[in-house]
């Protein structure tokens, strides 16, 4: 898939392609090594998911459903193809319900698919499903602990899974412990820690041994800022060379930090997929350029010394005519927001404004107005003085407006389902 074709629109097409190269693939694997290369498979493959769930499953005995309604179903997953290469983290995001988790549960076995495929490592979750799960972390959305078990205990069992040798046990333990802030919880039973403990602790769980593929359901949810610092660090410096992680997140800031691409998905379907920065390109509103003005005073304080009042008898002369200041100082910051403005039709022609205070602007530029940024921060540089400018931020589109965009998509194509 090239970032070019993420959008929902082409799914179809995407989801042809998938299916005649898994076919390929379980038909002939040699071919397939021979047309694509072993590097070309993705460690994380899924290919056109589909997850329904029944009425029932919804409304527990189904008693507000008539005998002659055919049974309804909720499509939770829709034509799910995406692939997760070594080396990579990727972010799936979207709204609560869009179908994230239920991909999860998928891919580790805890849910079927009602149809589609999903390989890890190269191994089929349905037809090899246990040298699949070896290969395989996950930090599920509600913690899965033992109750009375304690934390390190928790920690010294998966490792060991994982095959950590007894001489390196300690000391991995004492960095996840040390680094999520857990030490003094370590031989507590989970039963008596906090939520955010054992949010922690799951988190530790999924990444110890470092397995090769590590599925993350919103990990940091509840985490304090200096463990979420030391989470991000983990995953940063954790997937690279052959291991990648796929992570969901309500955090556009996390996303945006962490992960190399992203997904949106929306009511089950991936609407988009793509680097955080080509997203960006593609969906954002390009660049807000926001300039804050010097305080008027701090203009008058700038000026030279000789020309301002020295004695108390010319300071007399100034107070007595105060009724003259207002209107000077009221023309004074028109003139300087107008030059202001001017500059800015001059850097930027197709800029809107989009707030205006007296000594503040806001701006949207859009992509294609920036043809050099370095031309343009020199230019701002040099208006700094020349305008009076305080600060300003040149900034580009956030994930948070890119994914907006896609709720409010999602809000003008809702179907019944
Ligand atoms: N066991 C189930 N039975 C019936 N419907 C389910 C079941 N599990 C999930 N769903 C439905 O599937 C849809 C997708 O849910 P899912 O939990 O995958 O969303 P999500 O994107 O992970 O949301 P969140 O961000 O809240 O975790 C939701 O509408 C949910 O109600």
């Amino acid at each position: 898939m090239t970032e070019e074709q993420c959008t929902g629109e082409y799914e179809d097409e995407d989801v042809r392609n998938e299916r005649s190269r898994v076919f390929r693939l379980t038909s002939n694997p040699q071919q397939f090594q021979q047309d694509e290369g072993p590097q070309a498979q993705p460690v994380v493959l899924v290919k056109s998911l589909r997850k329904e769930f029944s009425q029932e499953s919804l409304c527990g005995n189904c008693c507000c459903c008539a005998d002659d309604e055919p049974p309804k179903k909720k499509i939770s997953v829709r034509s799910l193809s995406i692939g997760v290469d070594a080396g990579e983290v990727l972010g799936l995001l979207g709204h609560n319900g869009a179908g994230k988790t239920t991909t999860m549960k998928i891919m580790t076995g805890e849910t079927a698919p009602t149809r589609g495929t999903v390989r890890v490592a190269g191994h089929s979750i349905t037809i090899n499903q246990d040298d699949a799960f070896k290969t395989l972390g996950y930090c599920p959305q509600h913690d899965a602990l033992w109750k009375n078990v304690t934390v390190r205990e928790h920690l010294e069992l998966y490792a060991r899974i994982r095959g950590v040798r007894s001489k390196d046990l300690n000391r991995l333990i004492s960095t996840y412990l040390t680094g999520l802030h857990i030490n003094e919880h370590a031989n507590k039973q989970t039963q008596h820690c906090s939520g955010g403990t054992r949010r922690k602790l799951s988190y530790a769980m999924a990444m110890v041994g470092a397995p090769k593929v590590v599925l993350l359901d919103e990990p940091s949810t509840g985490m304090d800022p200096k463990s979420k610092r030391f989470l991000w660090d983990t995953i940063l410096a954790s997937f690279h060379g052959k291991r990648c992680a796929m992570l969901t997140t309500h955090s556009m800031e996390e996303a945006d930090a962490l992960c190399s691409r992203v997904g949106i998905m929306v009511k089950g379907e991936l609407r988009c997929l793509g680097s955080t920065q080509h997203l960006k390109n593609l969906y954002g509103a390009g660049y807000t350029l926001e300039i804050k003005l010097k305080h008027i005073e701090n203009v008058y304080s700038e000026t030279p010394v000789e020309s301002q009042p020295s004695s108390s008898q010319e300071q007399l002369q100034l107070d007595q005519s105060t009724d003259h200041i207002a209107p000077v100082i009221s023309n004074c910051i028109d003139n300087r927001s107008m030059a202001l403005r001017n500059f800015v039709t001059d850097l930027f022609p197709s800029a809107t404004l989009e707030e205006s205070f007296a000594d503040r602007l806001v701006y949207s530029v859009p992509q294609q107005a920036v043809s050099s940024l370095a031309e343009c921060f020199s230019r701002l540089e040099k208006a700094k003085t020349e305008l009076d400018i305080e600060e300003y931020s040149f900034s580009q589109t956030t994930l948070e407006q890119v994914f907006l965009k896609f709720a409010h998509y999602d809000e003008e194509t809702s179907s019944v389902q």
